[in-house]
């Protein structure tokens, strides 16, 4: 006994006297104790997270029902209190659900179900109801009228907190305008410190679901906020999904084995996960037998030279089956071991069973189950020199030291070939001849006669080899050398044929069930299905972002879906740049989650952490010290979807750093990056071809005065020279009587697909092609011409002699363009 356990025996009912002080917690002291896990850790805080909890379920709600969501918050002064209202046009909740839903923590819809939606615990509002209760001392009121039902229901409860069951001070029936919905009502002790937060919360929430509108009326606003809807196509609908076998844990893999019905493995795995049928079950199952019982290691039969003789082995071993069916027997046993390359014991137990087969079809003779064992013994005997009662030889190697005197066992050239094979060519003979060897012996000392080994114990085994070899012949097997060796057996080794064991067997068995999960982890499995998640998409990211920012420049990326933990995720990235937003201090990260804007702890979440770690510097932003957060007039924004968004705590304020998700998440800002680059890098050689096109059209008409001057001709025309200088496209007007022509020239080394287009204040006529129409008295004469690299084009007509025109050219930027017309 240690002397700590010897201290608690002296003394008399310790047990007792801890028990004393054991009692249950009540919620109220868990809430207390625990507020700022659960997001309300202040009054400023609180009422963000109260209006953040039903909003999130209101916008869950409607769109579980496929209803357009509309919601309306509302905030008000009430003496030392405020009174938070929000009303959603949902399916409502039904009267037994309502009191549940509101006044018992961890009840909800969603826990269970591997489906992307906002809640997940079902704490999130009970918890907003427990705030107020505890500060204000008022009961929660609820409003709901379910869909098709003409009378809405009305609740006041609180949550007893020592049994968590809600405890229901008025319940009637009630009329209500909206035609279904839920209407909330909390009054809490509070602040609006957190003003910026809220406002932040709801604006990032349009952003993210352009298809909600979204009210919000609170003390400080002199107007409500109200932001309308960008879409009416409401998020594709999601389906629950089972769970992928690379992201369960071994304590739900062993609940899971113990709770299902079904009873071989393979039925398990097809029933119990998404992801897998029939073929990938085969697969998990024998990756699953190479890490519980290891694989066969496999040999080469002997060939024509060898002195070993499967056939005479075989035919010894036979008794009582008449000569020709006996030499018939043992010939096709050997003939066809001869034709593999390698043989593993189990491969030679199926080649007797099928010659065996054969020659009871040809003679008529028997060969039982022991006959065909004892040829196996035989006939394995003969090609690995172990087996059956006569193993001698592999026992008498296992003394390392006497090495030159044992006779060499037809393992040793086997091993041989692949060591030399696997090692670099450099080694030595004599040292690769002692591995070999020293692997030889530790392969015929292996449990059985099949030659099992896992992975594992190969590593080990080959490890062991080399440190012998090395202390014995000083010569080193190094790290990359042994793993060659390892591959060239573990390769060639074969899968053993046995059932994997049932599943009440696996489901008893914690190393058992943790092979299955390693086997689980180690196949290939397709991604779980997608349809359980419902990205914003690139499209709506960047329409969210149009619709909040002024900016120059948007792009969007979403990725594939990829697996954490089993549960599937999307990751998306939007980048707004430049126009109105400040260019003053680091961009504004803007993070989601299921749609949630993430309003708290900004420092403590992946999503941060990524931005800071990727060189800006390479995408245009400035960063100081090349990394942390970019600075700059832009709005990164980040949006995860997934079954389960791994949060930091249940407030759900950060995201956890899950590498998976980080990856994703760095390669769909990256991909958004790259297009802010190109718009960077285009923009500034845009620049610097204006500067360059600026001081070219200051000094280019002096030159040409020049020119005039000293060669006494007239003056050249200089705004063609501007324009094959620059390499730009040029578009001259020239007016011949009554025949205008518009001539294009292409200096550019690219073919350009313009757009022209003629305001003229007459009626054209004669159009070479194009088009013209008649607007008010102002004609809109058109072309669409494509002018190759180098080449130019004439567009005519023709029109009265007084006429005035404005030309307009697109297709190709100013920067690129000199009109003279
Ligand atoms: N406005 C509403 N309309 C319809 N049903 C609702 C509404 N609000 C809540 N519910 C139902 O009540 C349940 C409990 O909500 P609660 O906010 O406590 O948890 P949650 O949203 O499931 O998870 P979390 O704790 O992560 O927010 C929800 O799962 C949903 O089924």
């Amino acid at each position: 006994m240690t002397s700590f356990q010897s201290t608690i025996g002296d003394e008399e009912g310790i047990a007792e006297e801890l028990a004393e002080g054991q009692r249950e917690i009540s919620i109220a002291e868990f809430f207390e104790k625990n507020k700022h896990m659960l997001g309300f850790d202040s009054g400023a805080r609180g009422l963000v997270t109260a209006v953040k909890e039903a909003v999130d379920n209101a916008l869950d709600a409607t769109e579980e029902a496929g209803v357009l969501p509309d919601i309306y918050i509302e905030i008000e002064e009430v003496g030392d209190y405020y009174r938070l209202i929000i009303e959603d046009n949902g399916p409502g909740i039904t009267k037994e659900q309502l009191p549940k839903v509101f006044g018992k923590l961890l009840y909800g819809s969603r826990f269970h179900a591997r489906e992307q939606s906002r809640g997940q615990q079902g704490i999130g509002i009970s918890a907003a109801v427990l705030y107020s209760q505890l500060t204000s001392g008022q009961p929660a009121k609820i409003t709901s009228r379910p869909k098709g039902q003409s009378r809405a229901q009305y609740f006041e409860l609180i949550i007893d907190t020592d049994t968590n069951e809600p405890e229901i001070q008025a319940d009637e029936e009630t009329t209500w305008d909206r035609p279904h919905g839920t209407r909330i009502e909390l009054e809490m002790e509070a602040n609006m410190r957190a003003r910026q937060q809220l406002h932040d919360y709801v604006k990032h929430t349009a952003v993210v679901n352009p298809h909600a509108r979204l009210e919000l009326r609170e003390p400080g606003l002199d107007e409500p906020m109200k932001f309308e809807r960008a879409t009416d196509e409401l998020p594709a609908e999601t389906h629950e999904i089972r769970p992928h076998p690379h992201g369960v844990e071994l304590g739900s893999l062993i609940k899971m084995l113990e709770a299902t019905e079904s009873y071989s493995v393979s039925g398990f795995l097809q029933e119990e996960f998404t992801r897998v049928g029939k073929k990938t079950a085969d697969s998990v199952i024998d990756n699953f037998r190479d890490v519980y019982y290891g694989r066969e290691l496999s040999w080469s039969p002997p060939r024509a030279h060898d002195d070993r003789d499967v056939a005479s082995a075989v035919a010894e071993a036979v008794a009582n089956k008449g000569k020709d069916a006996t030499t018939a027997f043992a010939e096709g046993v050997a003939e066809t071991v001869a034709n593999n390359d390698r043989l593993a014991r189990s491969e030679l137990a199926a080649i007797v069973d099928e010659v065996a087969e054969t020659v009871e079809d040809d003679t008529g003779k028997t060969f039982g189950g022991t006959v065909r064992e004892n040829a196996v013994d035989a006939a394995w005997r003969a090609i690995t020199g172990v087996g059956g009662d006569e193993d001698g030889d592999a026992a008498d190697a296992s003394d390392e030291d006497d090495g030159g005197e044992a006779t060499e066992s037809p393992l040793v050239p086997d091993v041989y070939a692949l060591v030399d094979d696997a090692t670099s060519t450099r080694k030595d003979d004599a040292a690769v001849r002692a591995m070999a060897e020293a692997l030889a012996r530790r392969f015929e000392n292996l449990d059985g006669d099949a030659f099992r080994v896992t992975l594992d114990d190969l590593e080990r085994l080959v490890a062991d080899a080399a440190s012998f070899v090395a202390e014995q012949r000083d010569a080193t097997f190094g790290e990359t050398a042994r793993e060659n060796v390892v591959d060239a057996f573990w390769s060639r080794a074969r899968t053993v044929p046995d059932d994997p064991p049932k599943v009440t067997a696996i489901a008893g068995s914690r190393d058992a069930a943790a092979d299955l999960l390693e086997a689980m982890r180690t196949t290939d499995i397709l991604a779980p299905p997608t349809d359980c998640l419902a990205p914003i998409t690139e499209e709506l990211v960047e329409a969210g972002l149009r619709k909040e920012y002024d900016a120059d420049f948007y792009a969007a990326a979403t990725r594939d879906a990829d697996v954490h933990g089993g549960d599937p995720f999307i990751v998306e990235a939007g980048i707004a740049y430049g126009g109105e937003i400040p260019s003053e201090g680091s961009v504004e990260l803007l993070r989601f989650a299921n749609r949630v804007p993430l309003v708290y702890q900004r420092g403590a979440c992946a999503t941060t952490d990524v931005i800071k770690s990727i060189g800006w510097r390479n995408y245009g932003l400035d960063q100081p010290g090349g990394s942390g957060m970019p600075n700059g007039p832009a709005v990164i924004s980040i949006h995860v979807a997934s079954t389960n968004v791994p949060f930091t705590s249940e407030s759900k304020d950060a995201l956890a750093n899950v590498p998976e998700i980080e990856d994703e998440i760095e390669l769909a800002v990256r991909e958004a990056a790259r297009e802010l680059k190109s718009f960077l890098n285009k923009r500034r050689s845009m620049q610097q071809r204006r500067e360059k096109q600026d001081v070219l059209g200051r000094i280019l008409p002096e030159m040409a005065d020049k020119v005039s001057e000293v060669t006494g001709r007239s003056r050249p025309d200089i705004d063609g020279a501007l324009a094959r200088i620059m390499n730009n496209v040029s578009v001259e007007r020239e007016v011949n009587g009554e025949t205008v022509t518009l001539v294009v020239e292409n200096h550019s080394d690219v073919n350009e697909q313009l757009e022209i287009t003629d305001i003229v204040s007459a009626e054209p006529t004669d159009l070479s092609d194009g088009t013209a129409v008649d607007m008010d008295g102002e004609w809109f004469v058109q072309w669409k011409p494509e002018v190759p690299s180098g080449d130019e084009r004439e567009l005519t007509y023709a029109v009265d002699g007084d006429a005035e025109f404005e030309v307009s050219v697109g297709g190709v930027e100013t920067e690129k363009l000199t009109v003279n017309a």
